[in-house]
Formats: C-alpha cells, structure tokens, sequence
C-alpha cells in the first residue's frame, strides 16, 4: 500500500460495500473503495474468479500484474456479496444489467443503499440510460441511485495513477455518500446532481472514440483526430442537452476528460474496436476478436434514435454506424461540419447560426412548446 493510499483509507475505514461484476473496471473499483478504506465484496459470474479474487487478491484475466487490497474478497453468490451491503455499485456489460438486476432486486428489498451504476452504455432495446433501467427494475427512489464516470481507464487506476472521476445523483446527500467512499490516495470524486449529462457524457465519447479508433486504423494523423474530436464534442453536447443535461457537465470529466482519455489511449476498448474497423475487419470479427465489453458498439443505434427523436444532428456519429454496417469505406470518414451543402458558419451551431449553439436553442424552444401546449409533449424540431 503506498503513503498516499494508505492516508485516505482513515475516510470509509469499516463502510461495507458490494461490487457487482468483477472485470475490470467492478475489480479497480472495488480496489478504489477497499482502498478508501472500505470492506469490500465483489460478486463474480465466475466462480474461479470469484475464487482467485478472494484467495489470491489477483484478477489474472482482467488486470494483469495487480495486487489487490486486503480488504477486498469474493463471491460467486449474489446472496453473500449483498449480505449487509450499505452501499451497491454495478458494474456489467450495460446490455446484461437488467437481467442481473432481475436477480438482485428480491435480495435487495429491504435495503435502503445507494445504487450506483459504473456503466457507460444505454440499453439497445429501449435507449435507456443506465440509472433509467435501475429505476426500472430495483422500483426504487431515484434519489437512492447514483452514477459514477469520468476519464478512468482501469488499468491505470489499479496501478494507482491519480485520476478523477464524477459522482451524479439527484440527490446531493447520495452523491456527497458515494463521493466520500469512492476517494483516496489517487482517486478524487467531483459531485453534481447532473445524472443525465455525467451518463450520456461516458456513452457518448465511447462513439467518438469509436470514431477515433477508425481513423487510426485507416493510417490518418492527427489534424483528423482533433478535428473529429472537436465536432465529437459538439456532436455529444448538443445531444445531452437536447436530453436534458446541462451543457458544462460535457465539459468538465465526465464530458471533454473522458473523452480525451478514451480517444487518446490504447487501452480503451472502443478505440481498439475501431481500430480494427478501420482495418477493414467487419462486425462480426471485431465482436470475435474483442475480449473485452467495448460498450459504443452497442450503444450507436439507440443514441441515434434518440438523435433523432430530439432533432439533433450527429454526423461523426453516423458515419461510424455505417462503418459498423458495411455501408461506408471507412477511408471515407471526415469530421463532417454539416450534413447538407451550406459552408458552415460558425463552429458551434449545427444550423449555421450564431450565438450558444443550436441543441440549446432546440431545448429552449421545446421546452417552450410544451409549456405552450400544457406540458402535453413538445413539437419536434
Ligand atoms: N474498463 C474500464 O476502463 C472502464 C472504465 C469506466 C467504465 N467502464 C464501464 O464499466 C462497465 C463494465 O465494463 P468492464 O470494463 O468491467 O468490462 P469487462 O469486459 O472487463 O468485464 C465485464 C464483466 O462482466 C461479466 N459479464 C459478462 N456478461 C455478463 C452477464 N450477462 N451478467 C453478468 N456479468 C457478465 C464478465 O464476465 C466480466 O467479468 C462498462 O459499462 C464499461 O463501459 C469501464
Ligand atoms: O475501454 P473503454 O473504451 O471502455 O473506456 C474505458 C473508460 O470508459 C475510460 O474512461
């Protein structure tokens, strides 16, 4: 245990928590909070990583060359990982989280404990946020759940590179809860009440860095890097904020800081995918060859849908969907400024006009016609 590490743990010293998948970002979670000075159980699909966490403090498969914390062990069974759990986080592929919670919700019907989720993706099937299909299927307040996301590569925090991360909840005492347990050394959590910017910024950059990851594989530099990022983020505001998120929080970790970090490294999961497309392999062997949950791949049709639904324009995003279909050379993809053939006036709006930006003028005036039409539903755009 380093100095630093060993400073923080006096803040969460006895708090119990339960850590619900155990890959790698569940397993350097757990290590976050163990370190913060919680007792921590993970609940492993498997039993033999249920087994090597708990015995050997190692998680061979997914982190590699990590000691993990002492006060850190393992279950298969979901029953013993919940026992007397104060705080619940969850961390699976975002498209098994409602079948798993299908499973914990009888075992978690007397507790009043935080839920927080550690995922990046919205559900296929309906475009549900993470923390949406929680309250979908756990029936709970929302003011008990909370999300977690920011520039975290987990590799690099296991090994203890300082980092930080958001914590969002609606409810401030929540967020303030997860925030105290999930701190140490060289783990800082932020907090704000913005769930819906802190969830959509984590899905959204994994479709940029999807992005980005094309590029690479296609042997273009870096001016179509940063050009794609810059629209990237345009692309990932606007559309939050057409959601209902607050244009700063994609600005600040959860936002700019993740994307960033997720364009930049190779560790990320969703560049090395769209490395790969960019190479020219197609869906189904990049899915093959990924051992990994790389989260954008799934989450590109449902984001795009939503787009839709909200009138915004992503045209980064879309041309990664064709990639992914085979409809387009992946040769072919540009940081689009605009989808039709007017000369862009203005970096900032999608309709050419000036000011702060089109999603805001869009969000502006949705929430004027629902006001006008008596909070019956909005027109669109
Ligand atoms: N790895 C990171 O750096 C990182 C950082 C931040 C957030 N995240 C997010 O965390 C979430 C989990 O990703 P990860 O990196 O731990 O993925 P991973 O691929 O490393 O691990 C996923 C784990 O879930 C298990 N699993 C697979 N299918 C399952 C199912 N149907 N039910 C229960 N468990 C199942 C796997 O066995 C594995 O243990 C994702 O939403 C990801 O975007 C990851
Ligand atoms: O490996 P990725 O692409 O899932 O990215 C991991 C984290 O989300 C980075 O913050």
């Amino acid at each position: 245990m380093t100095r630093r590490t060993a400073l923080s743990r006096r803040e969460a010293s006895g708090l119990r928590v339960a850590v619900i998948g155990a890959g790698s970002w569940g397993t350097t979670f757990g290590k976050i909070l163990a370190d913060g000075g919680a007792q921590v159980t993970m609940w492993a699909r498997r039993p033999e990583l249920a087994q090597e966490i708990a015995e050997a403090k190692r998680n061979s498969q997914y982190l590699p060359g990590i000691n993990l914390p002492r006060a850190m062990t393992a279950t298969h069974q979901l029953a013993l990982a919940l026992d007397g759990a104060e705080q619940v986080y969850l961390s699976v592929p975002s498209q098994s989280l409602r079948e798993n919670l299908k499973a914990l919700r009888p075992l978690l019907a007397d507790s009043e404990a935080p839920v927080v989720s550690l995922m990046k993706g919205v559900e296929r099937r309906t475009g549900l946020r993470m923390s949406q299909v929680i309250e979908q299927e756990l029936r709970c307040d929302p003011d008990r759940i909370a999300v977690a996301s920011g520039p975290n590569l987990a590799l690099e925090i296991a090994r203890e590179q300082p980092t930080a991360a958001v914590i969002a909840s609606n409810s401030q005492e929540t967020a303030d809860a997860v925030a105290r347990a999930a701190r140490n050394g060289y783990f800082r959590s932020f907090v704000n009440t913005d769930v819906i910017g802190t969830e959509f910024g984590g899905v959204l950059k994994n479709l940029i860095a999807v992005a980005i990851g094309i590029v690479d594989g296609v042997g273009y530099g870096e001016n179509t890097k940063a050009s794609i990022i810059t629209r990237g983020l345009v692309e990932m505001t606007d559309f939050a904020v057409a959601n209902g998120a607050q244009p700063e929080t994609l600005q600040g970790l959860a936002g700019l800081g993740d994307l960033i970090a997720t364009c930049q490294s190779p560790l990320s999961r969703n560049n090395t995918a769209g490395r790969l497309l960019g190479q020219g392999y197609g869906y189904q062997d990049v899915v093959k060859q990924m051992q990994q949950t790389a989260e954008g791949l799934a989450s590109l049709a449902p984001v795009l849908q939503l787009a839709r639904a909200a009138g915004v324009e992503m045209p980064i995003v879309e041309q990664v969907k064709m990639v992914l279909d085979g409809t387009m050379d992946p040769r072919d993809i540009a940081p689009h400024l605009t989808t039709d053939d007017d000369t862009p006036q203005g970096e900032r709006t999608q309709n050419g006009q000036a000011g702060s930006g089109g999603a805001l003028r869009r969000a502006f005036q949705r929430a004027f016609d629902q006001f006008r039409h008596g909070g019956r539903g909005a027109a669109r755009d």
